[in-house]
């Protein structure tokens, strides 16, 4: 259940917050009418799940969604008051069910609210087929279906566009490379790996040689097809859970895994020959920089940057096309 809660998207946290507190809202006067009706019982359904609303609510504003409230609060209680309001108030009652399975849509995770719909509908099909003419049944019977299958492809392609605005956030549109956006993440993430396993990682700093030079002299084209074959190169050199960035315009970051600087040594001059003989530009060389830097005690991302980031600058002034590793 855990793991299940941390892949739940944002949108799901924030349309339970606004669904909970709209449905809470109109549920009032249903609550006050039924009260002066007499029909306690139903008003007492109502004010659990008002209750229950605002709790999600509340958490959801927190940042907290709960998964289980959805689940085995909400769920259940929006069930058994459908279906007793269809048992009580007959016909009337029978628009609770559309609502049921709207708010099922948008305050669960997809898959379980589709199960968890389709249970619904098992549920209260034969209640609304005894209070219910059996043409009006057909019909309700065939517009909750068709509410349901609508709303799941609704929401699926909301998920779907989510995964993909989150993946374009995290992605340099012109090399397919990671962004700067999820960096400290990654080296956070290498550090705490380091501290528990005390498996050695290095990153490399990469730089474009006088790539001023090349977009004065070719075109802004050519650089950016020359910054897109680094790319490619980088792919290609670097093994697979060795991750791969582009921090900034013509400066690229590699983090390698289970690498001690010994190891990254040779993998960053392997990548730097790559970029020289690969004539990425006709008669002109291409050369790149690389500053390579293990963790060691700067235990802090920025600091680890820091330190590599003044290799760099010392692999340029030492005349480029070098690596410096210390
Ligand atoms: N074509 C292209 N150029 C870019 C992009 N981003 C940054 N640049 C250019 O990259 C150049 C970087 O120049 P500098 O920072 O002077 O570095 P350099 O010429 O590589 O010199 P050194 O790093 O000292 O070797 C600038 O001219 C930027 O305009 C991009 O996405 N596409």
């Amino acid at each position: 259940m855990k793991k299940f809660n941390e892949k739940i998207p944002n949108f799901v946290v924030n349309s339970t917050k606004n669904i909970a507190l709209i449905s809470s809202v109109i549920l009032f006067p249903f609550l006050v009418v039924d009260v002066i009706q007499g029909q306690y019982l139903i008003a007492a359904g109502i004010a659990a799940l008002m209750s229950l609303y605002v709790l999600a609510a509340y958490r959801c504003h927190r940042g907290k969604y709960s998964l289980k409230l959805s689940l085995f609060g909400i769920a259940p209680v929006i069930t058994v008051l459908s279906i007793y309001s269809l048992y009580k108030l007959g016909i009337s009652a029978s628009f609770w069910s559309f609502a049921a399975v709207f708010v099922l849509y948008f305050a669960l995770p997809l898959r379980l609210a589709a199960s968890i719909n389709v249970v619904f509908i098992i549920i209260v099909t034969p209640f609304a087929y005894k209070v219910m003419p059996s043409n009006e049944f057909s019909r309700f019977f065939l517009v909750l279906i068709g509410t349901s299958g609508f709303l799941f492809m609704c929401v699926r392609e909301i998920y779907s566009q989510n995964r993909l605005l989150i993946k374009l956030s995290f992605t340099d549109a012109l090399t397919g490379l990671k962004n700067r956006a999820t960096l400290t993440d990654a080296l956070l993430h290498a550090i705490n790996i380091n501290q528990r396993y005390r498996t050695p990682m290095t990153i490399l700093m990469i730089d474009i040689d006088n790539f001023k030079t090349i977009n004065d002299l070719y075109g802004h084209i050519t650089g950016d097809n020359t910054l897109k074959s680094i790319a490619t190169l980088m792919r290609d050199n670097f093994r697979e859970p060795d991750t791969l960035y582009r921090i900034g315009g013509e400066e690229f970051l590699v983090v390698l895994h289970d690498t001690p600087a010994e190891s990254a040594q040779p993998i960053a001059e392997r990548f730097r020959l790559a970029v020289e003989n690969a004539s990425l530009i006709a008669n002109h060389k291409v050369t790149v920089s690389i500053g390579v830097c293990e963790l060691t005690v700067e235990k802090s991302p920025q600091k680890w940057i820091s330190l590599c980031d003044k290799r760099l600058y010392r692999a340029k002034a030492q005349g480029r096309n070098r690596i410096v590793c210390m």
